[in-house]
């Protein structure tokens, strides 16, 4: 399974949700696409789960238009809407039997997704009588009923408590394993959990489309904070002499040195503190993490 979108625009009435966008994926992946809210991530997942339509541009799947390939794909919506007054099994029934899925395919189907989704024990309890990660796993079930090979899952955990939001975590990581997974959120930590990729969306254009090891390593801060309990000019200057600081910057108690590579340069700047009896206070590598990246990205792009 290849999943192209290629320069793919969606306008509302004059407003342009996604800007000239496009990816790819193929099989096994499980892709993050992450965003802040309005950044057009709900618009673009519904176009490729063909719900609306591109203003231009096109969806394809292994090179067919997504129109004859809806049975690749599953689809949760960010705000899945059951009849509280229904069981999970006749919420399955219902929505598979709306869906097209035969009576037979159903009978057999629902009792092993219920399984798979971690709810067989509540297959005759009322939605309505269900937790958040509980209603969002019977929307994955949903999503899951026609075996699609592709999961789109729009904002699975955002809504959820942390109880809620682990189960339902856990679930999407074992799920991947055998479904190629695309989902979105707008904070890194849950992707960051689950996805080898990422997919970095803002004002409706693509800003970012890396692994996670690129992003660290492409953005990568390397300084070294070093905070002292008195100022030591002499150290100050022998540091500034090293050949593989870039730059010095004292801030008060603190100095900011930027190295050529940290996990090479630690060691001497390190030496160079115990031989010049600088009376330190605190030693830090300040490699960002990824959510500084993310919001680096977001803010600055
Ligand atoms: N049906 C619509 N009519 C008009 N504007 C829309 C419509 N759907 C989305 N938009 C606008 O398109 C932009 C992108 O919205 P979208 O819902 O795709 O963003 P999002 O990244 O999913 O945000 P959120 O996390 O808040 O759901 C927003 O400015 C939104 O107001």
């Amino acid at each position: 399974m290849k999943l192209e979108v290629k320069t793919v625009t969606k306008e509302f009435k004059g407003k342009i949700a996604v800007k000239n966008f496009s990816m790819a994926m193929q099989s096994g992946e499980c892709v993050g696409l992450i965003g802040p809210n309005g950044a057009g991530k709900s618009t673009l997942l519904k176009m490729i789960a063909d719900i609306i339509d591109p203003s231009d541009g096109e969806i394809v799947i292994d090179g067919k238009k997504i129109m004859k390939m809806k049975k690749e794909i599953g689809y949760l919506p960010q705000y899945p809407n059951f009849y509280q007054w229904m069981s999970a099994q006749e919420t399955l029934r219902f929505m598979g039997e709306l869906s097209g899925l035969s009576k037979d395919h159903l009978t057999k189907a629902i009792p092993k997704i219920l399984s798979r989704v971690g709810l067989s024990k509540d297959a005759d309890s009322k939605v309505g009588s269900f937790s958040g990660g509980m209603k969002q796993r019977l929307g994955i079930a949903q999503a899951l009923l026609h075996k699609p090979s592709l999961l789109l899952m729009d904002e699975p955990v955002s809504a959820l408590d942390p109880i809620g939001r682990r189960e339902v975590l856990n679930l999407i990581n074992d799920i991947k394993k055998e479904t190629t997974i695309l989902f979105s959120t707008h904070l890194l930590g849950d992707a960051e959990e689950i996805c080898d990729r990422f997919i970095i969306i803002k004002n409706g254009e693509k800003i970012e489309d890396a692994t996670i090891m690129d992003l660290l390593s492409r953005n990568d801060v390397k300084k070294i904070s070093v905070e002292v309990a008195s100022k030591n000019e002499q150290w100050i200057k022998a540091v500034k002499e090293f050949n593989f600081v870039k730059n010095v910057e004292v801030l008060g108690n603190k100095v900011e040195i930027e190295v050529e590579n940290v996990q090479l340069n630690k060691k001497k700047l390190l030496e160079s503190v115990l031989e010049h009896h600088v009376d330190l206070v605190k030693f830090e590598i300040k490699s960002g993490s990824l959510e500084d990246i993310f919001l680096k990205l977001v803010v600055e792009k």
